[in-house]
Order: C-alpha cells, then sequence, then structure tokens
C-alpha cells in the first residue's frame, strides 16, 4: 500500500488523511510508515521469496534444493558432473594456488606422471571437501537468516493485519466524516439563512432604534407636560375643593329656589286659573273664512278698532223690489272675532294659555261651530304645511313641550289618547285597527268619581307628538265622510280627540289629572238647504238635534239649572266632564263669507252668542 492507495479512498479530508498518517508514523516503534517497511521488506531478495509464500505463491526452490542437494551425500564426481548454480557463483573461498592453476589448466602432467596427477587429484579433492563445507556453512547461516525472515515475515503479517484493522476503523472514520460532511453542508445551509434573517434583523433592529429615539424624544416631551400638568392639576384640586364649597352652598341655594319655583309656579296656575275664569270658563272666538272666489265681503263687518265685535248686515229688498232701500245689521259680540286673513299661528296664540291650564290640571273643551264648509276642520286640524297646522296639532305640540319644561320642576306627565266620532248617534271609534265585521258596539259609561269613559274604545298611550300625529292620521283614514251638496268633503260626523293628561310631582308629593278635549263638530246647516234626503236627511236631523241639545245644556249650565240634559245626545254626554263646572270651554264659531249663507251664517252667530252669554260655574282644578 502506498500514498496512491491513500488517494483512492472514499472521500476524506486531506488535512485528516495527513494527520492520521504522521501521527500512525510517529506511533509506529520504528518511526517509518507501514508500507515503507513493506517496500523496504519486498525490496529484499531474500525476504522476497517469504512474502512470495505469504502471497500464496510457491517459493522458488533454489535455496532449499541447492542445499539440500548440497547437503546430500553424494560423490565428489557428481558434484563435479553438474556444479549447482550457486556453485556457478564466483566463490569467494580462497583456493590453493598451486591446485587451481594445475586444475584449470596449468601445464598438463606427462601420463607417465601419475603420482603428481594423484596429487592433483588429492587437491582437488579437497579444495572441494573444503568447499562443500563452506557451502555448508553458508547453509545454514541461509536457514537461520530465513528463520530470521520467516519471524519477520509473521511481524509484519500481525502489523499487516493491524494496518488492515486500522483501515477500517479509517474507513469507518470516513463513513462519519462524510455524515458530518453532510451535516455540516445543512449547517452551512441554516447559517446562510441565519446571516440573512440576522441582516434583516439588524436592518430591523436599525429601525426599531431610530423609532425609539424618537419614541423616547416624546416621552421626554410627555413627561415635561406631564410635569407641567402635575403643577396644573394641584392648582385645579385646590381650585376644585373652592368649587366644591361652592357647588355646596349654590345646591343649597338652588333646593331654595326649586322651592321658590314651584311655590311660584303654583302661584303662577293659580294666577293663570284666575285669568282664564276672569275672561270666563266658557269662551267664544268667531272665525270667518275667507272667500273661496274672488270677490269682496259686504255683509260681514269687522270694526278695525275691536277685535271683538262682528256686524252681519243685510239689505233687504223693498216692497217695490228695487234693491238697497234698507239694511238690516245684527250685532254680535265674542272674545274674539278673527278676520279671513288671520292666520292659524295667531288663532292658536289666542288659545294657547287655555291648553297651558290642561297641563296645570283643568279640564279643557274646544269645539268648532258652523255649517259646513265653514272652515271647522281647517282650524281645528289644519293641514299637513306646518304654518297651516290647526289647533289639535299645535295644542299637541305645546303639550309635550311644556310638559318636558315642567320635568325640570320635578314633574313626570303621561298621556293616553283617544279619537271618537259620533254618527248618527252611534259611537265608532277612529283609532280602531281591526276588521270593521268585528267592531264592538261602544257604551258611554260614567264611574262613581264622574269620570266619563267609553267601553271598548282605544286609549292609546302615547309619550310624544310624533305619536299623537301618526294616531290622528289613523283617525282620518277611519273618519266616516260623505258627499253632500254642501261640500264635497263635508264630515257628517262629530270627531272627539280627547288628550288625558295625568302629571306627578314625587317630589312635592303632588298629583294632577285633566283631560284637553278637541272637537270638531259636524255642519249646521239647515235640513231645507241641503236638500238632503234618505240617509243623509237621516244625518243631518242627527247632526242638527245633536247641537240643538248642546245648545240646551250650556243654556241651562248658565241658568245653573239642577238637571243639566246631558244624556240627551251622545255629544253633550261624552262631553260631560269637559262643559260642566270643572272645566274651560271654547268655542270657534266658524262662518262662510259667501252671501248665499247668510242665513246658516246668521244662525250659528246667534247659537255662538248664546253659548257667549253663559258662565259655566268656577273651574277648579283636578289636584290632589
Ligand atoms: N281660514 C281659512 N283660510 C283658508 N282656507 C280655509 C279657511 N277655512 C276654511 N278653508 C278652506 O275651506 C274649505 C272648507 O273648510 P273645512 O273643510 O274646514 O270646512 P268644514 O266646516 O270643516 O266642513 P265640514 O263641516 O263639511 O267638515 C277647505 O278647503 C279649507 O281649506
Amino acid at each position: 500500500m502506498n500514498k496512491e492507495n491513500y488517494s483512492r479512498l472514499p472521500v476524506m479530508s486531506g488535512k485528516r488523511v495527513l494527520s492520521t498518517s504522521n501521527s500512525s508514523e510517529s506511533s509506529n516503534s520504528d518511526n517509518q510508515p507501514v508500507q515503507k517497511k513493506m517496500k523496504r521488506v519486498v525490496s529484499d531478495p531474500k525476504i522476497r521469496q517469504a512474502v512470495s509464500v505469504i502471497g500464496n505463491k510457491k517459493p522458488p526452490p533454489p535455496i532449499r534444493a541447492v542445499a539440500t542437494k548440497m547437503i546430500r551425500p553424494t560423490g565428489a564426481a557428481t558434484v563435479a558432473a553438474g556444479p549447482s548454480r550457486a556453485l556457478q557463483k564466483p566463490s569467494t573461498m580462497s583456493v590453493p594456488k598451486a591446485v587451481s592453476t594445475a586444475a584449470v589448466g596449468g601445464s598438463r602432467r606427462p601420463a607417465w606422471d601419475l603420482k603428481g596427477k594423484v596429487s592433483d587429484m588429492e587437491g582437488k579433492i579437497s579444495n572441494y571437501q573444503s568447499k562443500v563445507k563452506t557451502v555448508a556453512q553458508e547453509n545454514e547461516s541461509l536457514k537461520e537468516s530465513l528463520a530470521r525472515s520467516r519471524e519477520k515475515v509473521e511481524g509484519m503479517s500481525a502489523e499487516l493485519q493491524e494496518v488492515y484493522t486500522k483501515l477500517r476503523r479509517y474507513e469507518e472514520e470516513l463513513a462519519d466524516l462524510a455524515v458530518v460532511r453532510e451535516q455540516l453542508a445543512s449547517v452551512s445551509s441554516v447559517k446562510a439563512s441565519l446571516e440573512g434573517n440576522l441582516h434583516r434583523l439588524t436592518e430591523e433592529h436599525k429601525v426599531v432604534l431610530g423609532l425609539r429615539q424618537s419614541l423616547e424624544s416624546e416621552l421626554h416631551n410627555v413627561q415635561t407636560q406631564f410635569s407641567l400638568q402635575g403643577s396644573s392639576l394641584s392648582d385645579c384640586r385646590a381650585s376644585l375643593n373652592e368649587a366644591k364649597d361652592r357647588v355646596t352652598s349654590l345646591e343649597g341655594t338652588v333646593a331654595r329656589q326649586l322651592d321658590e319655583i314651584h311655590c311660584g309656579e303654583m302661584e303662577r296656575r293659580r294666577l293663570h286659573n284666575t285669568i282664564q275664569e276672569l275672561k270666563g270658563n266658557i269662551r267664544v272666538f268667531c272665525r270667518v273664512r275667507p272667500l273661496q272666489t274672488y270677490g269682496q265681503i259686504d255683509h260681514i263687518q269687522l270694526p278695525a278698532h275691536d277685535n271683538k265685535a262682528l256686524t252681519l248686515a243685510k239689505t233687504e229688498e223693498s216692497h217695490t223690489g228695487r234693491p238697497g232701500d234698507t239694511q238690516k245689521c245684527y250685532n254680535f259680540s265674542f272674545d274674539r272675532v278673527f278676520g279671513p286673513c288671520t292666520s292659524q299661528k295667531d288663532v292658536f296664540e289666542e288659545i294657547s294659555l287655555l291648553v297651558q291650564s290642561a297641563l296645570d290640571g283643568y279640564n279643557v273643551c274646544c269645539f268648532a261651530y258652523g255649517q259646513t264648509g265653514s272652515g271647522k276642520t281647517f282650524t281645528m286640524e289644519g293641514e299637513d304645511r306646518d304654518d297651516m297646522h290647526g289647533v289639535i296639532p299645535r295644542s299637541v305640540r305645546k303639550i309635550f313641550r311644556a310638559a318636558e319644561a315642567l320635568s325640570e320642576q320635578g314633574w313626570q306627565y303621561t298621556f293616553t289618547a283617544s279619537f271618537v266620532e259620533i254618527y248618527n248617534e252611534t259611537l265608532r271609534d277612529l283609532l280602531y285597527t281591526g276588521k270593521s265585521s268585528k267592531r264592538p258596539e261602544y257604551e258611554i259609561r260614567k264611574s262613581a268619581n264622574n269620570e266619563v269613559t267609553v267601553s271598548n274604545l282605544t286609549y292609546q298611550r302615547v309619550c310624544s307628538e310624533d305619536e299623537v300625529c301618526n294616531l290622528i292620521a289613523l283617525a282620518n283614514q277611519n273618519r266616516s265622510t260623505a258627499r253632500t251638496n254642501m261640500n264635497d268633503h263635508s264630515s257628517r260626523s262629530h270627531s272627539v280627540f280627547q288628550l288625558d293628561i295625568e302629571g306627578v310631582n314625587s317630589g312635592r308629593d303632588v298629583k294632577c289629572k285633566s283631560s284637553l278635549c278637541l272637537v270638531d263638530l259636524a255642519g249646521s246647516e239647515r235640513v231645507q238647504k241641503s236638500q238632503s234626503q234618505g240617509d243623509r236627511f237621516k244625518e243631518m236631523t242627527a247632526i242638527n238635534g245633536s247641537l240643538t241639545n248642546l245648545g240646551i245644556v250650556i243654556a241651562a249650565l248658565a241658568n245653573k239649572e239642577n238637571f243639566i240634559p246631558y244624556r240627551n245626545s251622545k255629544l253633550t254626554y261624552l262631553l260631560q266632564s269637559c262643559l260642566g263646572g270643572n272645566s274651560k270651554t271654547l268655542m270657534f264659531v266658524n262662518i262662510s263669507p259667501e252671501i248665499e249663507s247668510f242665513p246658516e251664517t246668521l244662525n250659528s252667530l246667534r247659537f255662538a252668542s248664546k253659548v257667549n252669554d253663559c258662565v259655566i260655574g268656577t273651574a277648579s282644578a283636578n289636584r290632589k
């Protein structure tokens, strides 16, 4: 084995091989690599034979054969006849010069010189004998040398085995190293990726460092501000304590003022009621509808300086038949007269104080009276546009706003709405949403504490103006309308919108309860003029009967009669609590400006005058 053999081994780092080789050299007792030794041994011709034996090759026979041949006691002649190959080699042994010369070819003895020839032969024999001796000695030394060589060969075989063992170990190490190399490769790739990561992290670290610096500076700023605010906080605390003291003292003042406000509110209610009483618990407002065609109203005169007076003038034909001869004037006086140009807002302003009374715990009733088409529904409900809203939507708005304002003084209000129609002396629920075939019967009932209710009627709890407006819209859908000669869309029924109000001031332990009734009466025209027949005639009879009865009830109240015929009509029975002593009533008399309506206008004004003359007993608030 030599270095070339090593290079043909499985992959191994040269360094490691060299180091192993070196270590092997250094560990060897002879301080020589095994292969070198081997080379030297094999190059020795004597040992080569032994090596050949180890290598399973037949050993060359010569030495032993020669030795054997030489040792075998054969005669000198045999020796002389065929000298061995060893003998062919020039011998180093010394031969007597005389013998040698004669034997080799010195001068030939004469045939007769037998003695000399014998002597030559004897010399030759002794020569051969000494040669044999020498060869035997050589043979012995060769045997010894062979034995030594065998020992050496055995030693070397052992060494060789050792070398093979080492070789196998090296090979195993090499295999291990290959695994290590693979691991190294994978570790290298991991290292490369880690280096990439490291590079990225380094960049990120730089960014984070920058961020940190900016955050640190920000933190510094915040800390500065914080310390500044800390000092201002202590200032604030001091002023807070001062403020707390002030608040405590103000709370006392507020409590005192709340008491004063409450007393003031109760006083306001009392005074307000006094004013309403002074104005009369039943008041009548007259409203003239504008002309629906271009023209001038001549027969209705409204004095410019007096907004409470109205004159109805009619030029009566003379017996000669010529017009303009005599003029008959009918003067009326009401609590207020509104001309055709008065806006809805101005009309409501006059009655808003009455609506306020409803919140204060007084029953309030407001109804519109007049012939068909005179503007009752316009006055009570108005139209969709905000500025055209009538008394009902404006009252509802005022009530809810006033209730909200009073909540600051501890008042909590609950509202319940109902909407009834009286058609042909029959009650109908205008808030009914069930099937018309399943409409129940409605009966007016009076409770022990004189409260009037209607059985089966919808009493809807409401919390806002919008909710009430939705109910009014529902009622309008349900409302029965009929076509008449006087007005295509006139209502042939009375409609009664009622808002029951309950107020509680739990802090003061005060309660109040009242009703606000807003009534749009059916048209009051005379039967003859409407030319109604059949059902329409029946409608007109029922309407006029209930309106007449309304007048009778008001007159009976005015005369302080013992018996008030409320039950004569459904209308008066339903409005009983609003018309009685404990109420404030407002009647609108609506009149049409057309000259053709003169008789109806006169009738309406006469009816309203009668009502205006009534003074209903002093109202008292329903307080507990
Ligand atoms: N003050 C007013 N200004 C403008 N238009 C009015 C006024 N009063 C009434 N009108 C109009 O006159 C018409 C009739 O009015 P409205 O329907 O209110 O009469 P009514 O008395 O309620 O009739 P009915 O008894 O048939 O219900 C309507 O078109 C209404 O818009």
